[in-house]
């Protein structure tokens, strides 16, 4: 039987709720069709600092490096407004993304066929609708150095954070997006400011490049990230793949979000380059929200981003394709069953707590394996 380590860390806020629902579809493939998936589980964000003074440990930072996987709830609330900004609860995300190297940053938006009336966009916009945006996960503004507050001493404080973008990072995610593009409609839009910054002008260079160089066969357009923002809500159909940095990635995510509904829906994967000898890649997945202070605790969060992140565990770290394409159907079926949770509620439907969407699931689950 194969043995496959997953590292579990549920967080703060839903995070401990929506991570409760993957483990029960741990259970479901165990049991149905001998996956082999062992977990351990861990703190992270907010819950690590309370009980080991830091947002991650370093000996949970050995056990992400050491494991297959990383499955990741969600950090952060206004209990930790007040620490030391190194030692926010999102720091703890940031140490990972950064030290694991997960440079690239999956959000698929999938706009399900039962939910195309829960989206606050009118249903022929977004009926149908299955884009990708690929997010650069370790440069940019994140973590580009100088980044501080000075005090100038009349009064004055000046604030800095420093957009960077080195030649090869630009190169690695554009070539990922290209890879994904070809499996998909076989189109990059490049979106970034050139119009105002030089790592926009340098960033549209190097993706030009690598397009002609290596992907002359695929569809490359740039848009400047503003108007780029306007067009996926204004015809978000129009995109394949949205190639795109840290910072606008975060954005244009939580924009494509309400394409999908709900926050609640989108999953992301965020992965490194697989391993020369091993060809494993280290991986993270994690939903797009947050830690959803003012549902916490409620049974209100919809734990289908997090169970669709699982999904996409399947597939990119363990190839388990058969499984990930059951899981997502399941998802789609229990959505079509009218199974919702409050955030994507419907008229006629019937409301579950996020328990009640993880057993609606896993049932279909172990049917479709069994
Ligand atoms: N990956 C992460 O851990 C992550 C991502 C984003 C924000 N955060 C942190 O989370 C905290 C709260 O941030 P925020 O309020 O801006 O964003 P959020 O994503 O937590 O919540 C935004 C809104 O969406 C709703 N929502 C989010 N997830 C939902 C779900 N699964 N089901 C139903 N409704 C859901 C929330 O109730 C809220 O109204 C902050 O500390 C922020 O830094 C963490
Ligand atoms: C929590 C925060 C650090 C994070 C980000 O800004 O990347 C989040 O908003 C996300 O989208 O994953
Ligand atoms: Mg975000």
């Amino acid at each position: 039987m194969a043995s496959r380590k997953l590292l579990l860390l549920p967080g703060d806020g839903i995070g401990p709720e929506t991570m409760a629902e993957v483990e029960k579809l741990v259970t479901v493939l165990n049991e149905t069709v001998s996956a082999g998936f062992t977990t351990e589980k861990a703190l992270v964000g907010g819950s690590a600092y309370d009980a080991e003074g830091a947002p991650i440990s370093d000996a949970t930072m050995d056990l992400a490096m050491a494991c297959d996987a990383v499955l990741f709830g969600a950090v952060g609330g206004p209990k930790w407004d007040g620490v030391d900004y190194d030692k926010r609860p999102e720091a703890g995300l940031l140490r990972l993304r950064k030290d694991m190297e997960l440079f690239a940053n999956l959000r698929p938006a999938i706009c399900y066929p039962a939910l195309a009336d829960a989206s606050s966009l009118k249903r022929e916009i977004i009926e149908g609708l299955d884009i990708l945006i690929l997010r650069e996960l370790t440069g940019g503004v994140y973590f580009g150095e100088p980044k501080e507050i000075i005090d100038l001493g009349n009064g004055q404080k000046r604030a800095i954070d420093t957009q960077v973008y080195e030649t090869y990072e630009i190169e690695r995610i554009t070539r990922a997006a290209f890879e994904l593009a070809r499996t998909r409609r076989g189109k990059v839009t490049s979106m970034e400011k050139r119009n105002v910054m030089k790592s926009g002008l340098y960033w549209n260079e190097v993706v030009t490049r690598v397009h002609r160089e290596e992907f002359a066969d695929l569809t490359l357009e740039h848009e400047l990230a503003d108007a780029g923002g306007m067009k996926l809500v204004k015809n978000p159909k129009q995109f394949d793949v949205i190639l795109t940095d840290n910072l606008f990635g975060d954005m244009l995510s939580d924009i494509a979000a309400m394409l999908t509904g709900s926050l609640g829906m989108l999953p992301s994967a965020s992965l490194g380059a697989p391993d020369q000898t091993t060809g494993m890649r280290r991986a993270l997945y994690e939903p797009v929200h947050g830690s959803a202070p003012d549902i916490a605790g409620k049974g209100l969060a919809n734990p289908l981003a997090m169970i669709a992140s699982f999904a996409m565990g399947l597939r990119y770290s363990f190839e388990m394709i058969t499984e990930a394409d059951a899981l997502e159907a399941a998802i789609a079926e229990t959505l079509d069953a009218g199974i919702r949770t409050g955030d994507i509620m419907a008229p006629g439907a019937s409301q579950v707590n996020t328990s009640g969407m993880g057993d609606a699931v896993a049932e279909r689950l172990r049917a479709k394996l069994s």
